[in-house]
């Protein structure tokens, strides 16, 4: 309706607007439902007026001034707007205000602290001192570069290359966890055909004599990453062979290559449960290690019981001492089945685990005083710290300015060549990602696509795309990716290693799916457009970047309001960022990457104005972009023959001709889609952490606002929106750090179904944007 309809540019005053709406044409049931919609939602106008914690509707005191000329009209059209005959509702208004006192600092700008997770000084330490044979040094330092340890590989090493007692490792992000424990690992297994000496046995120990360690992780992507860190490893003993059983690629050549022989299997869960219950070649009896790295996700996703099947199946096999070609195990493996439980962040879920798989484990941690500590249970303190170097901002950014301050902050983080190389964008959920990446990407097609001699990789076509909003004329070619569990794993390689290996700036914009053990060196910043579900999930997306004791960046959006509080249960005390100065930042110079040749490129490079003006200007276009109308048949092709009969409406059938609705534009559809998932993820954050993200306080439109939307979409789902009005009703909406009042044991009675009901849609969420397809179970 305010689509494409009138100019609305009057006060409003203070009390809602109760018009008599009349409907007229169409069936009855379509009129009476039209006004009872209308009905609702002057009722709502009413009761949000009365309503104590809904965000505060008030008037910016800053950027409005420049921005509408009318600061108390409600909606304001900027002359561009006009020509078109558009309808908008101006970004800088009806903004609720924040309440965080904010850093006058600029982030870049702040003192950066000593590293935390660095490899410590080559004069102190060395990897022979902690019991690694000199052929093994040697290689980490000639061929991989690593001359020293970090802390919890010095910590870790001589306890699992002298010890055969299980370990429970914990250390911060980008620590070097992994080959903390494939070191000890590769050491042990190559001491059943070397000498310590370094002269070789005379048994000799080859890809068919057993399996000795299996490790298990919770993506494929970071199953893959083991193996090729173990690869590069087992580069000084080619004798031994490692291999992946994942989801997503054939069982068949899987089994034969278990078949083959293997030293050391690296899996995932689901996958491995398969081939143990299916591929009788996999021999478990000589068995020593096994490795539960990022043990608290593969919980957290639910694969407990498949773990419990995995170590009851690995300790009821018998424990052989000799393989079945008599080489002795005896004496150089562990004397008993060791199991290594690996994890940044530690929460009751890994104590569990804990107690599923291991038996008097040492907790080993980065610092000398953390190692002292008995027991395996540690401080949760420690758990959840983020690399000390790692500089990190919140921005509290109003809803409708989400999208704009999130270019912005990309547009001014590329403006200098050399400034950022790659940056990571977490997005709460796939449909979200789809929109972003479509939104974002530029319509010039890839150079590779258009060279006819070079062979483009066809997986990556729709995931890799120039980035035309952020890109900028000292970055002309900036990398857009996108990255979910929805996509099909060849698709999800290809553009990992696109990500991975450009040399221009690259962005990926992605879900929880790339949070855990992703190890990209060179990404110097992390965006959390949404917040991270728990805030364990939140120490780990931002420790992509600042690995091993390398700088970096991490920005998190947050709303005003209850969001703002969140700020207070984060580690290394982040900045807090006005979103005025990034919008100001970022744009001080217009859009100019745009194709000049469309008519919105045009608009964009004409507003020589202010910072606000290039904002709306940039909001304008993005919702012109959604109102486009398709090329003829653009989606056609893509909708089934059943749903284009389901765009007819009225006459039985929809046989009608002439009533035949046009497909909206992809990119509208995609919006509103992004948009829906976005609300239903938004009910899924954990219990302990929904004060901060409470769902009643969300404000629909505002947040449609950030998806180029006008308005927000309907199909959002009955169990959260009859939530909402539920406990508008009551006005007993809760508030950061606020208590229940006046309805706790409604709140309790319905806390336990809406519990069931978040905790099925959060499974649901799960299933649709990571887990599912993460591990593939089929
Ligand atoms: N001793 C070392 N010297 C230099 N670089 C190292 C050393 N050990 C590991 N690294 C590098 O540090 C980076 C992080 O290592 P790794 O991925 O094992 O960290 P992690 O602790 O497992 O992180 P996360 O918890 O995020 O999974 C890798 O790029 C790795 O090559």
């Amino acid at each position: 309706m305010a689509d494409d309809g009138m100019l609305l540019n009057f006060e409003l005053g203070d009390t809602p607007l109760t018009t008599q709406v009349k409907f007229k044409g169409g069936r009855w049931r379509d009129r009476v439902r039209a006004q009872k919609n209308v009905k609702r939602g002057q009722d709502s106008a009413a009761d949000d007026s009365n309503r104590p914690n809904k965000r505060l509707r008030t008037v910016d005191h800053d950027g409005p001034k420049t921005a509408n000329p009318n600061p108390s009209s409600a909606v304001w059209v900027p002359s561009h707007a006009m020509k078109t005959g558009q309808v908008t509702s101006s970004l800088f208004t009806s903004n609720p205000t924040a309440v965080t006192n904010f850093d006058e600092i600029p982030l870049e700008e702040s003192e950066p602290a000593k590293p935390s997770n660095a490899p410590l000084s080559s004069e102190a330490e060395s990897f022979l001192s902690l019991g690694l044979s000199r052929r093994v040094a040697q290689h980490l330092a000639n061929k991989l570069e690593m001359k020293a340890p970090t802390a919890i590989q010095k910590n870790t090493i001589p306890q699992l290359v002298k010890e055969d007692s299980d370990a429970f490792l914990q250390a911060e992000t980008g620590s070097g966890k992994t080959l903390a424990y494939l070191l000890p690992i590769v050491q042990r297994i190559m001491a059943l055909s070397v000498n310590e000496d370094g002269t070789p046995k005379a048994q000799k120990v080859h890809r068919n004599s057993g399996l000795f360690a299996i490790i298990l992780a919770p993506t494929r992507e970071l199953c893959k990453q083991i193996a090729v860190v173990l690869e590069k490893l087992l580069r000084c003993a080619p004798w031994l062979v490692s291999t992946t059983v994942i989801g997503g690629e054939s069982k068949h050549s899987e089994k034969a290559r278990l078949r083959k022989g293997v030293n050391i299997l690296i899996a995932t869960p689901g996958r491995l449960t398969d081939h143990l219950d299916n591929t009788e070649v996999l021999n478990v009896g000589t068995v020593r290690w096994l490795v539960l790295d990022e043990g608290d996700r593969m919980m957290e996703m639910g694969f407990e019981d498949d773990i419990k099947t995995i170590v009851g199946k690995i300790r009821a096999d018998k424990l052989l001492k000799e393989n079945g070609e008599g080489v002795v195990l005896e004496g150089v493996l562990p004397s008993r089945r060791v199991t290594v439980l690996c994890s940044a962040t530690m929460k009751m879920n890994v104590q569990k685990l804990g107690e599923i798989s291991l038996e008097d484990a040492v907790h080993i941690t980065a610092s000398k005083s953390d190692m002292e500590d008995d027991g395996a249970k540690g401080s949760s303190e420690a758990a959840f710290s983020a690399p000390s170097q790692l500089k990190q901002s919140v921005i509290v950014t109003p809803a409708k300015l989400r999208l704009v301050t999130l270019i912005a902050l990309l547009k001014s983080t590329f403006a200098r060549k050399g400034s950022v190389m790659k940056a990571i964008i977490f997005i709460s959920c796939a449909d979200s990602v789809d929109f972003h990446f479509d939104l974002l990407k530029s319509p010039i097609l890839l150079e590779t696509d258009k060279d006819d001699d070079a062979k483009p990789n066809i997986h990556i076509q729709g995931t890799v795309a120039p980035a035309c909003y952020i890109s900028s004329p000292a970055n002309p070619k900036v990398l857009l990716h996108k990255l979910h569990g929805s996509l099909a794993q060849p698709v999800r390689t290809a553009t990992l290693h696109s990500f991975t290996d450009c040399k221009e700036p690259a962005v990926l914009i992605t879900t929880d799916i790339s949070s855990r053990g992703l190890d990209v060196p060179a990404v110097e910043l992390v965006v959390e457009y949404d917040p991270a579900f728990a805030v364990a999930d939140h120490v780990h997306r931002i420790g992509r970047t600042a690995r091993a004791g390398r700088p970096g960046k991490a920005v998190l959006f947050l709303l005003p309001g209850c969001e703002e509080g969140y700020k207070s249960i984060l580690s290394g005390a982040p900045l807090a960022q006005r979103y005025e100065s990034i919008l100001e930042k970022g744009f001080a110079t217009p859009i100019t990457s745009l194709p000049s040749t469309s008519a919105e490129g045009a608009t964009l490079e004409s507003e020589k104005q202010s910072w606000t003006s290039r904002a709306e200007a940039l909001q304008l276009h993005f919702e012109q972009r959604l109102l486009a109308k398709p090329a003829s048949g653009a989606n056609a092709d893509e909708e089934t023959p059943k749903k284009k009969g389901a765009w007819a409406k009225g006459g039985k059938g929809g046989k009608g001709k002439d009533n035949i609705k046009p497909p909206d534009d992809p990119l509208l559809v995609s919006a509103r889609q992004g948009f829906r998932s976005h609300i239903r993820a938004y009910a899924t954050h954990v219990r302990e952490e929904r004060g901060y993200f409470d769902l009643t306080q969300l404000h629909l439109g505002h947040m449609a606002k950030s998806f180029g939307l006008r308005e927000a979409p309907g199909g959002i789902g009955g169990g959260v929106m009859a939530r909402k009005v539920n406990k508008s009703h009551a006005g007993a909406g809760k508030s950061s750090g606020g208590n229940h009042k006046g309805g706790d044991d409604d709140d309790d009675a319905g806390g336990a179904v809406d519990e069931a009901a978040r905790k099925r849609m959060r499974d649901k969420m799960r299933s649709v944007m990571n887990a599912a397809s993460e591990f593939n179970l089929g």
